[in-house]
């Protein structure tokens, strides 16, 4: 019968606060369910002399990374500090010594997930990470669990709280970019390093993680088509806006015909469309199943409670595998060859935005470079450019392929009267 369980605690900042919070305040729940109790004895971090928000006992507090991975005394070790090569060092190092991991790194997951995870096998040990992707929502939980039964063939979400944060405050109150960037980070959602979050390298990271255990293949993060969100300006805001559509960072990760295809870039979404309507640091992600159809995961992606909520019940699943004598199955070998979809395969609806001369015949070359292509469109406006003598034209064309698009900007760049292309976004979820 276990009596108590002891955990090191790699981190004490936005998400290791909350953890420590979590496991005081609900700590009677927590027993109730799992019939013993978790005892933190070890919380590392960089400078054990920093002020902190939360009161802990000074004795747990280490900066030193063998008094939680080689000490006999400790079962889980729970990873919240961050950081990819090092840390990955430390969680190898922990699972030699037969210690079960949850962690909410995705950066680490992404790169060395798979072999953590074969590895923690060979040890007989748990490695969870439900809180790398979309904080608080159980998402990977539901694929591996809820959904197992089924076969995922796409899956469409927001997945990166500071970028949604952004472009909510950019969006409905118009606020330029780097206050509300501030903002995000002081909330404690951003990462360390923020260019991930703008940049959409953390939304890749979490798509990767998403469509690994969803099409049970090996995807890396190369195979993932990744922009941000750092070139949208207001015109492309209130462009978008006047055409009915609002712009979502998106990741996706669809297949077809055993062909995947990963991708997050900022996305027009028809205005009411719930993506369009998840707000902030909310993230929402859809799973369709062949068997369940449509199904809608919602609720706060970031920040220290909602993180630290998926981390404990982590923590918890731990603790009930190594009660029922189960340890050692996070692993599931890819069950299919990865297969990319080349650009002639991806079909959507894009928008695009140029600025041209103003003068007779321009729209008819643009509009020759597009039949050449066989691109036609759905929406089209023309207004005076803000340069005296242009004109600013912007499109949304029917489903194309990838290739359509690059093939036309591309014969596009080279007609006289295009002075540039400003901006071309993925167009989702219409008919
Ligand atoms: N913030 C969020 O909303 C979410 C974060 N995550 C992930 O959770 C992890 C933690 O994020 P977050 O809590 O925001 O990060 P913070 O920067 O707030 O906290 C990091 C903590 O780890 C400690 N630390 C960092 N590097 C080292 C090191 N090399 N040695 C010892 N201690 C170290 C820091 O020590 P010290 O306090 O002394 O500086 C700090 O306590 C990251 O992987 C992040 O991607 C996942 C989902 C949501
Ligand atoms: N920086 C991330 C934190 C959670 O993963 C985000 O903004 O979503």
């Amino acid at each position: 019968m276990l009596k108590e369980i002891k955990v090191g605690l790699c981190g004490l900042g936005t998400v290791g606060t909350g953890v420590v919070k979590i496991l005081k305040n609900h700590q009677e729940e927590i027993k109730y369910k799992l019939g013993c109790e978790i005892v933190v004895n070890k919380i590392l971090v960089h400078d054990i002399h920093k002020p902190r928000d939360i009161v802990v006992n000074p004795e747990w507090l280490t900066s030193n990374p063998d008094e939680l991975v080689n000490n006999p005394e400790i079962d889980v070790i729970v990873e919240v500090m961050g950081g990819i090569d090092q840390t990955n060092l430390l969680i190898e190092q922990a699972l030699r010594n037969n210690k079960h991991i949850v962690t909410a790194n995705k950066d680490m997951m992404a790169v060395h997930g798979q072999k953590l995870l074969k590895l923690a096998k060979a040890n007989n040990c748990d490695i969870f990470y439900d809180a790398s992707v979309a904080g608080g929502i159980p998402i990977l939980r539901s694929l591996s669990d809820g959904l197992a039964s089924d076969r995922i063939q796409k899956i469409m979400g927001i997945v990166n709280g500071t970028t949604n944060y952004i472009l909510t405050k950019m969006t409905d109150d118009h606020l330029a970019f780097d206050p509300v960037l501030k903002e995000a980070q002081e909330l404690g959602f951003a990462e360390s390093d923020p260019t991930s979050d703008v940049d959409g390298l953390d939304a890749a990271r979490k798509m990767t993680l998403l469509a690994n255990l969803a099409f049970k293949m090996e995807i890396g993060l190369d195979d993932v088509e990744v922009s941000g969100i750092s070139n949208i300006s207001q015109e492309d805001i209130s462009f978008a806006d006047s055409l009915g559509y609002t712009i979502k960072l998106i990741g996706i990760a669809s297949i077809n015909n055993g062909k995947v295809e990963v991708s997050v870039e900022p996305t027009l979404l028809p205005k009411d469309h719930p993506l369009a309507l998840v707000k902030n640091e909310y993230n929402a992600v859809y799973v369709y199943g062949e068997a369940v159809g449509e199904t809608m995961f919602y609720g706060p992606g970031a920040g220290s409670m909602p993180t630290a909520t998926a981390v404990v019940s982590d923590l918890m699943e731990v603790i009930k595998n190594i009660r029922l004598g189960i340890s050692g199955n996070s692993y599931v070998s890819p069950q299919y060859e990865t297969q990319l979809k080349k650009n002639e395969e991806k079909y959507t609806k894009y928008f695009i935005r140029m600025e041209v001369d103003d003068e007779a015949g321009t729209f008819q070359k643009i509009t020759n470079v597009f039949s050449d292509e066989k691109v036609s469109f759905a929406k089209i406006l023309q207004l005076p450019g803000s340069k005296k003598e242009t004109a600013e034209i912007v499109m949304v064309t029917h489903q194309i392929s990838k290739q359509q698009l690059l093939n036309s900007l591309d014969h596009l760049q080279g007609l006289s009267v295009v002075n540039r292309i400003i901006s071309y976004y993925r167009v989702d979820g219409e008919e």
